[in-house]
């Protein structure tokens, strides 16, 4: 028991955040808590209010109501120094050079000089950079810059890291050596919040997921839990049969039809054998399957057509 409260204690609790923009609620009673050790994935749409939520964490925007924790306290700027914070509008200094930008900042969080040297070093070389050390950050590509801001959110080695779209406008190979940083990260017990629109990259690598839409959390779980929320869906293939055979069966929607194969919801309660028994009816089934929804299908399933 004592152990269980300890886990739960040990967590970023974002708790009924609120936040206004005139008639916009780009948080409205937002509440999730992402465990120490635990890479969480943050998805929605343009304009759902991720950005929102993660300024929020870092105390970049002050929330009107609701409260973020640390370990069971609320967050000070003494707790937030140690955190390690990607913002979308990233912000390194275009003329400094990039070694020199990631000792400065690990000597702000604290570090001193050898020890800032040795972590900036070790970062540039995990990140790919070390033929860009000595150059300024404004003459590098946006990716590589983008490898920058990451090793400056990582350069402390941050008890908690906030991470708004750390994957965008990375190439393939940097985005395997990132994934493998943040599980790496979170294997040593960090808790991880990262925004990102690339779902298959969010359903492989995250152990939970929350989906945002208009301001609300709509969705929170581990992929498998959303699964189990959304609901049986089968596949039936029965090519003798009538195309509409399967509209209108008492308790099922048809979701979709793809090479001949109807895709069916099922609701509440409804026993898949007596769709089997349905497709029977019509003539031979050659395959008959429950179907193992994607997080894009979940995500669609949970922000509808977004309006
Ligand atoms: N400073 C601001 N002033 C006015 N409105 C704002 C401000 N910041 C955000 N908003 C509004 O709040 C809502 C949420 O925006 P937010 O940037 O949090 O979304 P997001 O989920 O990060 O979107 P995206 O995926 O496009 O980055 C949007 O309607 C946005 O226009």
């Amino acid at each position: 028991m004592l152990e269980i409260d300890a886990l739960e204690i040990d967590a970023l609790e974002i708790d009924g955040v609120c936040k206004r923009y005139g008639d916009v609620a780009a948080c409205d009673q937002v509440s999730f808590q992402v465990r120490a050790g635990e890479l969480f994935g943050f998805v929605g749409g343009n304009g759902a209010g991720k950005t929102t939520t993660m300024r929020v964490v870092l105390g970049v925007v002050a929330a009107d109501a609701g409260e973020v924790r640390w370990a069971g306290a609320p967050l000070d700027h003494a707790t937030r120094r140690r955190f390690g914070y990607l913002p979308e509008e990233r912000g390194l200094y275009p003329r400094m050079r990039v070694l020199d930008q990631l000792v400065y900042l690990a000597e702000l969080h604290g570090f001193g000089v050898n020890q800032a040297h040795r972590a900036a070093e070790d970062w540039i070389a995990r990140l790919g950079l070390r033929e860009h050390r000595d150059a300024e950050v404004q003459r590098l590509s946006l990716g590589n810059q983008q490898r920058v801001q990451l090793a400056a959110a990582l350069v402390h080695d941050p008890e908690v890291l906030v991470l708004d779209e750390p994957f965008s406008g990375l190439d393939p190979l940097a985005v395997d050596v990132l994934a493998a940083v943040l599980r790496e990260r979170a294997g040593a017990g960090v808790p991880v919040l990262f925004s990102s629109h690339q779902l298959d990259l969010v359903e492989r690598l995250c152990d939970r997921v929350g989906i945002i839409q208009r301001g609300r959390m709509v969705a929170c779980g581990t992929v498998d839990e959303l699964r189990a929320g959304s609901g049986t869906t089968v596949v039936v293939h029965a090519p003798g049969a009538a195309p509409g055979w399967a509209d209108g069966l008492a308790g099922t929607t048809v979701v979709g039809v793809h090479n001949g194969r109807v895709r069916l919801r099922l609701a509440d309660g409804v026993d898949d054998q007596a769709v089997l028994a349905a497709a029977l009816a019509t003539g031979p089934v050659r395959e008959f399957s429950h179907h193992r929804p994607s997080l894009v299908e979940l995500y669609r399933d949970a922000v509808g057509d977004g309006s």
